[in-house]
C-alpha cells in the first residue's frame, strides 16, 4: 500500500531577524512512522518541530498537518497531536494521578489515570509528585501526558537526553509501542545510534538545510556501495553491551 503523508513540509523558512535557522526545509512523514528529525545542535530541528506543532510562526513556507495548514487551521492542528510539556508545567504540588486528572480536563476527555499510566508503566507512582521521579520515569510519564487526547501524531524532542542505558531501551520499546498502536511518531535526537535501531526514517538537517531523507539501513547501505569502510574494525560488542550484559537489561524500579 502507497505510504499516506500525514505531515508535509515545504519549502519551510524561519528567520529570527538577519539569521536563518531553518532555510528551505521540505519534507513528509508517513501516517504510522517513526520519523526522526536528525542533527547537531542549533541545526533548527527544535524550530521546525514547533512550527509543525503550531507554537512557533514560520516565515514562509507551507505545512499541512492531517490535512490541516497551520495557516487556517491552528485548533484541527491541536486537537490531533500530542505535545510533550516542559517540566515546568507538572504544577508541583500535584501527584501523577492528579495531573493526569487535570489534563484530561483541559483536553475535555475522560482519560482515568490508571489507563494512562499503565500505558508507560507508571501506575505504582500514582501518588509521587512529578518532581520525585527518576529521568527515566519523568520522560514516560510527559509521553503519557502527549497519548492524552488520543492523537494521531505525537511529537518528542529529544526524550532520552540523559538517560541511563537502560532507561533509553525502554524508552524505545515504549515509542515503538506507540508506533504499533497505530500513531505517527515525530521525534528529534542527535543521537544517531538510537535513530539506526528506532526511526523507519530520518532526514538529516544542518545549518537549516535537510541535506538527506531516507531510512537508516538505505543511508547505510548506500554509504556502504560507495566503497566506505570503518577505518578500525568494530568490536563484536561495546561498552554499553558489556554495561547492560552486567547489569540486566530489565529496568530497575527507578
Ligand atoms: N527565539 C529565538 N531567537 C533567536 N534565535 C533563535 C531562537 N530560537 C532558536 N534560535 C536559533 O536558531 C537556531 C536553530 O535552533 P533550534 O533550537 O531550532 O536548533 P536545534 O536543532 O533544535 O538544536 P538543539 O539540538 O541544540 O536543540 C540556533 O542557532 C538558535 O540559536
Amino acid at each position: 500500500m502507497a505510504k499516506q503523508p500525514i505531515i508535509t513540509v515545504k519549502n519551510l523558512v524561519k528567520k529570527y531577524g538577519d539569521f536563518t535557522a531553518v532555510n528551505d526545509i521540505s519534507f513528509e512523514v508517513y501516517e504510522g512512522e517513526i520519523f526522526g528529525l536528525l542533527g547537531p545542535n542549533g541545526a533548527g530541528k527544535t524550530t521546525t518541530l514547533e512550527i509543525i506543532e503550531t507554537l512557533r510562526e514560520k516565515t514562509s513556507g507551507e505545512v499541512t498537518v492531517n490535512g490541516f495548514s497551520v495557516d487556517k487551521d491552528e485548533d484541527g492542528i491541536k486537537k490531533c497531536i500530542g505535545v510533550q510539556l516542559q517540566a515546568a508545567g507538572y504544577y508541583p504540588n500535584l501527584n501523577l494521578s492528579e495531573l493526569i486528572v487535570l489534563f484530561s480536563g483541559l483536553y475535555g476527555v475522560d482519560k482515568t489515570p490508571k489507563e494512562m499510566l499503565e500505558k508507560v508503566a507508571l501506575v505504582e507512582k500514582a501518588k509521587a509528585k512529578y518532581k520525585d521521579l527518576s529521568g527515566g520515569q519523568k520522560q514516560r510519564f510527559s509521553i503519557a501526558t502527549t497519548l492524552i487526547n488520543d492523537p494521531k501524531i505525537i511529537f518528542l524532542d529529544e526524550p532520552t537526553t540523559g538517560l541511563d542505558p537502560q532507561a533509553r531501551r525502554n524508552l524505545w520499546d515504549l515509542i515503538r509501542e506507540i508506533r504499533d498502536r497505530g500513531t505517527t511518531v515525530v521525534i528529534t535526537t542527535h543521537y544517531m545510534d538510537e535513530a539506526e535501531v528506532l526511526c523507519d526514517r530520518v532526514a538529516f538537517i544542518d545549518g537549516g538545510h535537510v541535506i538527506g531523507i531516507d531510512t537508516p539501513d538505505s543511508f547505510i547501505d548506500n554509504l556502504v556501495a560507495t566503497g566506505f569502510e570503518r577505518k578500525k574494525q568494530v568490536k563484536e560488542a561495546n561498552l554499553e553491551d558489556v554495561f547492560i550484559n552486567m547489569t540486566g537489561k530489565e529496568w530497575r524500579p527507578e
